[in-house]
């Protein structure tokens, strides 16, 4: 049976939960202001009280898999065990891992993330375009046959992504433009919703992009980054509706109650619905 397709998934959830989507940063200051310590304990701790709170709630839930790689194999394992918890409560779970390298090597990653028998299937991860769109295809390809998505970096919330993201191609468009075409491309007459999404920082104001892409756009930055939900319609303009505001360490900093976590990210989520009503 051909599965769901990400993105008509994705928009399900928005549609019934919200758009937002909180990360699972478990940085060694948080789990230190939490009373945990920076030890897999901590971090098997940490992530289970985030899951706990938030995971029948939010849209989407996005591991920041950095965090769990530098405890090694044990790290990993904590991760796993996440992403099969946030998935039974009804979360989407957005892998943040941006993989990005050449088709080959890329064909491994998408066995990762993307293959429904990996014990980190997830249902999207974010990928880099950087070494060529066309390299993505291995994750493109996995994406669809198992019905998962994924998030493509084009605009980061990062000021240094800049000097990147905004040079001019070849052909005269920036290069975050033409990576945006491609994914326009990947997602033309899907509905509701296409299955290949872009990352752009909240962060940065007008872009002067066209983010028609007929697919999600992550917006990261908002909290610790500077950004607030009420930026949203500046810089995503009439494709705000597509929109994913992410936010971690905005809503882990009021843990370790699973209350305060629920409040934050209930605030987070009305700012949204304030600042796009239409959301
Ligand atoms: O452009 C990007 C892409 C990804 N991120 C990731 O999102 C979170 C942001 O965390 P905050 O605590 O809300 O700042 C983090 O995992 C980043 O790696 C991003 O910030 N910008």
């Amino acid at each position: 049976m051909t599965p769901e397709p990400f993105g008509a998934r994705l928009r399900h959830a928005m549609d019934t939960r919200g758009p937002l989507c909180v990360g699972i940063d478990p940085h060694a200051s948080l789990l230190s202001s939490w009373g945990l310590n920076d030890d897999v304990a901590g971090l098997e701790r940490f992530t289970r009280t985030v899951v706990e709170a938030l995971a029948d709630r939010v849209a989407v839930l996005k591991p920041q898999s950095a965090f769990f790689e530098r405890f090694g194999s044990r790290g990993v394992a904590v991760l796993e065990k996440a992403v099969e918890e946030a998935r039974a409560a009804g979360a989407l779970v957005l892998m943040d891992a941006k993989r990005g390298d050449i088709g080959s090597t890329m064909g491994a990653y998408a066995a990762t993330y993307l293959d429904k028998d990996s014990p980190l299937f997830s249902d999207a991860v974010t990928v880099s375009p950087y070494l060529g769109f066309g390299s993505l295809r291995p994750a493109l390809d996995a994406a669809e046959a198992s019905g998962a998505g994924v998030f493509v970096l084009a605009l980061t919330s990062n000021p240094e992504g800049a000097e990147v993201q905004r040079a001019t191609s070849a052909d005269g468009r920036s290069l975050a433009q033409l990576m945006l075409d491609h994914m326009a491309a990947e997602n033309e007459g899907a509905t509701p919703l296409g299955s290949v999404g872009a990352v752009v920082g909240a962060t940065l104001g007008d872009t002067g992009a066209d983010l028609s892409i007929n697919g999600p756009l992550l917006a990261p930055g908002i909290g610790a980054q500077g950004a607030t939900p009420a930026d949203l319609p500046r810089v995503f303009g009439a494709a705000v509706r597509n929109v994913v505001p992410s936010v971690s360490r905005g809503v882990l900093r009021h843990g370790p109650d699973v209350s305060g976590l629920r409040e934050a990210a209930g605030r987070f989520a009305d700012e949204v619905r304030t600042a796009v009503p239409e959301s």
